[in-house]
């Protein structure tokens, strides 16, 4: 049996003074070569859980291992095995970006020739090679997050954590960076990732860990997580109900047909639709203090978006929506057939509750 590259068992963290537990019993493996996404709400336990594994945090009990060292006992020992991309800068200014790299190497006991060998061939693969030597007060949020990557991977880590590695940063930046970190993964580094971006978090993770109140509530492939929800796939309509007709009763009349597990309006009352994921986000089921708001009521003659979650394939259940519809003389301007989205899952698992 290989070893995981990350390994938490029962770990429960408390700050001192606080009434609950930051992180309440969490136990997961990521295996070598893996992407993971630890995705949750703000003060989930994300980072507190990173910070453990990062020998930052201090465990009140449980276990963890990177690589197979204990991170809480050894923590020193521990260290080489891994390495952290924080998500606020924290290069030396005092020195030059290629000084960054070497420095860092140096800390880690390579040998000088091994040190500028490693930063030539990381700052070619960071696109960093021309600004080497410049003053890093000349540098853009995107290219300090390249450095600090490539300053992570200087002592050949089997581990990197990456805190929200893709906040800010513009979109060629994004597709800069998650290039860099599928060919790391495909050298055998592991990749634990917290990230708010689902689309993103769905798109790159091999699996995700959703957590919420210190607790893990789901573990399992993007696709995995969405499948579970509801049902198979979704329907989104574009309606403009008739004159008079309420959106609520034709919902709920769409909500009867058989296969379809239940409906919802996304947007509507002359809003620009929503994208599904947004939608959900306003539109999900109830609790946590009722915020953000729902949809505004749609005035007369404007169209409302509805989603309705199927729980068999939408082909069939087409013939029955148009007939509702027909009946209540609304018009039918767009249909899009969709799975649900991870957001979905997260929204579904955590509420929508501001934090
Ligand atoms: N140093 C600390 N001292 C006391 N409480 C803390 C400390 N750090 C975090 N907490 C608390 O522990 C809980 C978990 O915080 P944590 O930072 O791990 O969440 P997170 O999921 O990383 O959130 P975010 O997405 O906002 O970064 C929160 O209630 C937070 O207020």
């Amino acid at each position: 049996m290989t070893t995981p590259a990350v390994e938490v068992k029962d770990l429960v963290k408390r700050y001192p003074k606080a009434p609950v537990n930051a992180v309440d019993g969490i136990s997961f493996d990521v295996a070598p070569g893996e992407i993971f996404g630890l995705l949750g709400p703000n003060g989930a336990g994300k980072s507190t859980t990173i910070g453990v594994l990062t020998t930052r945090v201090k465990a009140t009990s449980g276990s963890a291992s990177v690589a197979g060292q204990d991170v809480i006992r050894d923590g020193v020992r521990a260290r080489s095995a891994f390495a952290v991309v924080p998500q606020r800068s924290n290069l030396d200014r005092s020195l030059t970006p290629r000084q960054n790299l070497t420095f860092h190497a140096a800390y880690h006991g390579f040998s000088r020739a091994y040190r500028n060998a490693r930063a030539d061939e990381l700052l070619e693969q960071f696109g960093l090679t021309a600004q080497a030597n410049k003053k890093l007060d000349f540098y853009s949020g995107g290219m300090a997050q390249r450095l600090m990557i490539a300053r992570s991977m200087m002592h050949e880590p089997a581990v990197l954590f990456l805190d929200e590695p893709t906040t800010g940063l513009d979109p060629q930046s994004r597709i800069f960076l998650w290039e860099r970190v599928r060919e790391m993964r495909d050298r055998g580094v592991t990749v634990v990732l917290t990230t708010h971006d689902m689309d993103e978090a769905a798109e790159m993770s091999d699996r995700v860990g959703i957590v919420d109140h210190g607790k893990l509530l789901a573990l399992d492939t993007p696709e995995a997580l969405t499948r579970r929800l509801t049902g198979q796939a979704v329907l989104e309509l574009t309606v403009t109900p008739a004159p008079g007709d309420d959106p609520e009763k034709l919902i709920a009349t769409l909500a009867e047909i058989d296969g379809v597990a239940r409906g919802e309006q996304v947007s509507g009352g002359g809003a620009t639709p929503a994208p599904p994921a947004m939608a959900t986000m306003i539109a999900a089921r109830g609790g946590g203090g009722g915020l953000p708001p729902g949809p505004a009521a749609p005035r007369d003659g404007d169209p409302i978006t509805v989603r309705l979650y199927l729980d068999r394939e939408p082909a069939g259940l087409l013939g029955p929506v148009v007939s509702v519809l027909d009946a209540r003389a609304a018009t039918l301007a767009n249909v899009q057939i969709g799975e649900p989205s991870l957001e979905d899952v997260f929204i579904d698992l955590t509420g929508r509750g501001l934090r």
